[in-house]
This record gives structure tokens, C-alpha cells and sequence, in this order.
């Protein structure tokens, strides 16, 4: 079987023109800007290559050439910086956009001297390959591992036999007339390209699924009128953190806070005030809590915090603060004094779960608020409840 280039790319360029034309329709109108990156990102890398290819066959042009090149630059770009949506942070973003922007320069610039233009492209495009290969390694968030691994071997493949292309361009150019000759370079790299477009496509479309899981997980643990944690997403972590403090035998402290007369404050200001009462509070727990302490809103105008590392002083000062930026940021917002009632509630080594320890919390809480409203008071292990 005869295998040639030309074939190969061609082959090449019809699967990118369907997939980019068919993406749009499959992935809709509404997309992150990750998904929406990754789907420019291929209609330039098509544009880029399908330019490339013309002007090698079909009219020599040295401006669809330079545009072809700035092309296959900006798609890979784009697609760090789809990388950069889906996994967090990545570095190297800004080296490759110089990389980018000198790659088309420097081809336009010693565009008739063939080695130097050959080596330039190839040895800046694989450069940037490297850079975006190097961008699949870590996760900051939570992301699959096969996708990153499909994209980190299609840029590694594709890095290599780019180099190779250039070394063969600048160093042995008689052997390597054209990117598209009957060089086994050139026909490895063309099937490498063939291969990448598919394994590519499979990539973008798991990352892209994961990316929706993730944004429906954490819709699915927030409330949207807050944006604290609700019911669910609290208790999740706060079992992690209770579970933590307990394998270490470090302290930990559980706030029930309850919004007093709220029932009130919504038949007096209207049920639109009530939703700001509550969006201020949420600020207020937002801006009064420290590293690693756990706010969410269990319900209604019912909260909870978890305070790791915290004995029961830390939590009343807590409530302090919390109470003195309440009162001021209240009368100013919202032109009334929002108050609430709370239970606190300390670990001891008797404490098996966090369940135990919530109903302490929130019993000293129903007590606070038969006991006059307005106050903190403490969940004892015993009986009795005592004022903070
Ligand atoms: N605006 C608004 N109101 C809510 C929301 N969720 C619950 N509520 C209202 O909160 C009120 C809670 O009333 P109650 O349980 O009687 O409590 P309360 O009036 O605060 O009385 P105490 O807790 O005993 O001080 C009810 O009127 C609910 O309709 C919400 O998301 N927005």
C-alpha cells in the first residue's frame, strides 16, 4: 500500500472541517469559555492547516501562507487557554503567546530563505506543542485523568515529528522540499495528525462533559440565593472536617445561627427585602469567617458554621464579630438592625459524629431563642445550656 501525504492531509482536512462545523451543533450556544475557546481553537487549527495546503498546491501565496501560520498559532493559543478553563491555572500561557506572535513573524520575515523558514515554524510550533503538553500534567481542580492523557500524547506525538520536520527543513533541505513530499517524516507526521483530529476530538468532548458534571455537582451542593453551600454541600464537608478533627483529636466548634423575626421582616418589607436580609447575612458569615472555617445555609433563614481548630471562646468571638458588622452593615443596607439567635456546640472525646454534635448546637439554639432572641448560648454536653 502506497501512503501519501497529500492523501493523508487531505484526509486530514475534511475530518477537521466536519468536526468543526459539526461541534457547534452538538455543543449548543450556551458555552464556558473553556468549551467555547476549544471550539475556536480547532476552527483555526482547520482554517491554519487548510490554508497551508492550498497554498503549497494549489496557489502559491505568501500571505495565505503567513495567515495560515499566525492560524495553526493561535489555535494552539486558544487551546491553552481552554486548558487554563477546564484544569485551573496553567503556566506557560505567556511564553506561548510570544511564541505565537514570533512564530508567523519570523516566517513572514525569512520567508525566501527556505531552511531558515522551515526551522523557524517548526521548531516554534513544536516549542508551543511542548508548552500545551506540559499544561495537561496537573489538575488543580478536579478534572479526569484520560482526557489530559489522550491530549498529553497527541501533543507529544505531535511535537516530536514537528521538530524532526524542522530539523529536516533547516539541516537537510534537499530531503525535505516540501511538508508534504514523500519524506517518512512527513508521512509519520501525517498520520500523527489523522490520529490527533480523532483522539483530539475525543478529548475535547469528555472534557467538555466533564466540565458540565462539575459545574451541575456544584450547583446541585450550592444555594442560589446565597451562593454559600446548602444543606447538602455543607454537610459533606462538614463531615470531612468533622471526621478530620476527630482521627487528630483536634478541637472543633459548631455554630446554629437562626434569623430572628424573619417570618416578620418579610409580611413588613416584602418578601424581595427578606431574599437581600438573607444575601447580607451569607456576606456578613462570608466576611466574618477565617481560612478553612465552613459556612453553608442548612434552610430557610437557618445557617451553620464549623470552626476547625476552635474551642468554644473562639466560637463566642465568632459571634461577636459577627454580630457588632451585622447590626452596622444592616442599618446602613437595608435600613432595620437583623438579628439572630444562636447554639454553639465544642467536640469532646464523647463526640462519635457530627450529627450528635449538631443537635447539641441546635438545641442550645431552641433554647436561645425561647430565652428572649438576640443571644449565643452553649450546647453542654450535659443538660443545661449556659450563656457564652
Ligand atoms: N424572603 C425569604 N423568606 C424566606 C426564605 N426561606 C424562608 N423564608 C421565610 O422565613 C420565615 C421563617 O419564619 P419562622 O420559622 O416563623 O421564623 P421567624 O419568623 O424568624 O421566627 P423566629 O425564628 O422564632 O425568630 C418564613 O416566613 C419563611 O417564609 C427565603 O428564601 N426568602
Amino acid at each position: 500500500m502506497q501512503l501519501d501525504a497529500l492523501s493523508l492531509m487531505t484526509v486530514a482536512m475534511v475530518n477537521l472541517v466536519t468536526i468543526s462545523l459539526a461541534l457547534p451543533l452538538v455543543m449548543g450556544k450556551s458555552l464556558t469559555p473553556a468549551a467555547r475557546a476549544a471550539q475556536r481553537a480547532l476552527l483555526l487549527l482547520t482554517s491554519g492547516w487548510t490554508a497551508l495546503v492550498v497554498s503549497e498546491y494549489l496557489v502559491s501565496s505568501y500571505v495565505l501562507s503567513v495567515l495560515a501560520m499566525a492560524g495553526l498559532s493561535a489555535s494552539l493559543v486558544l487551546l491553552h487557554r481552554a486548558l487554563s478553563g477546564w484544569l485551573g491555572p496553567r503556566r506557560g500561557g505567556r511564553t506561548l503567546l510570544l511564541l505565537a506572535v514570533a512564530m508567523p513573524l519570523g516566517y513572514a520575515f525569512s520567508f525566501s530563505h527556505y531552511p531558515l523558514r522551515v526551522g523557524w515554524s517548526n521548531f516554534l510550533l513544536a516549542a508551543m506543542l511542548v508548552l500545551l503538553a506540559r499544561a495537561t500534567l496537573v489538575a488543580r481542580r478536579h478534572a479526569g485523568r484520560h482526557w489530559r492523557l489522550l491530549l498529553l500524547a497527541c501533543f507529544a506525538i505531535m511535537a516530536v515529528l514537528t521538530a524532526a520536520r524542522g530539523v529536516l527543513g533547516a539541516f537537510f533541505t534537499a530531503a525535505y522540499p516540501t511538508f508534504l513530499s514523500p519524506n517518512p517524516v512527513n508521512i509519520a507526521a501525517a498520520l500523527a495528525v489523522n490520529m490527533a483530529v480523532v483522539l483530539g476530538t475525543v478529548a475535547l468532548l469528555v472534557a467538555w462533559r466533564d466540565e458540565a458534571d462539575d459545574r451541575l455537582r456544584t450547583m446541585a451542593n450550592t444555594d442560589s440565593l446565597t451562593g454559600l453551600p446548602n444543606r447538602r454541600g455543607f454537610m459533606e464537608r462538614a463531615e470531612a472536617l468533622f471526621a478530620n478533627a476527630h482521627r487528630y483529636r483536634q478541637p472543633l466548634a459548631v455554630l446554629m445561627l437562626d434569623l430572628d423575626h424573619f417570618k416578620h421582616i418579610n409580611d413588613s418589607y416584602g418578601h424581595d427585602r427578606g431574599d437581600d436580609a438573607l444575601r447580607l447575612f451569607a456576606q456578613m458569615l462570608r466576611e466574618t469567617r477565617r481560612t478553612g472555617d465552613l459556612a453553608g445555609r442548612l434552610g430557610g433563614e437557618e445557617f451553620c458554621v464549623v470552626l476547625p481548630s476552635s474551642q468554644r471562646h473562639t466560637a463566642s468571638g465568632f459571634d461577636q464579630r459577627l454580630r457588632a458588622r451585622l447590626q452596622q452593615r444592616s442599618e446602613e443596607e437595608l435600613g432595620f438592625t437583623l438579628s439572630y439567635s444562636a447554639g454553639v456546640a465544642a467536640m469532646t472525646d464523647g463526640d462519635a459524629t457530627l450529627a450528635g454534635l449538631l443537635a447539641r448546637a441546635d438545641a442550645a439554639l431552641y433554647e436561645a431563642k425561647h430565652g428572649g432572641r438576640g443571644m449565643l448560648l452553649m450546647g453542654d454536653s450535659g443538660s443545661g445550656h449556659t450563656v457564652v
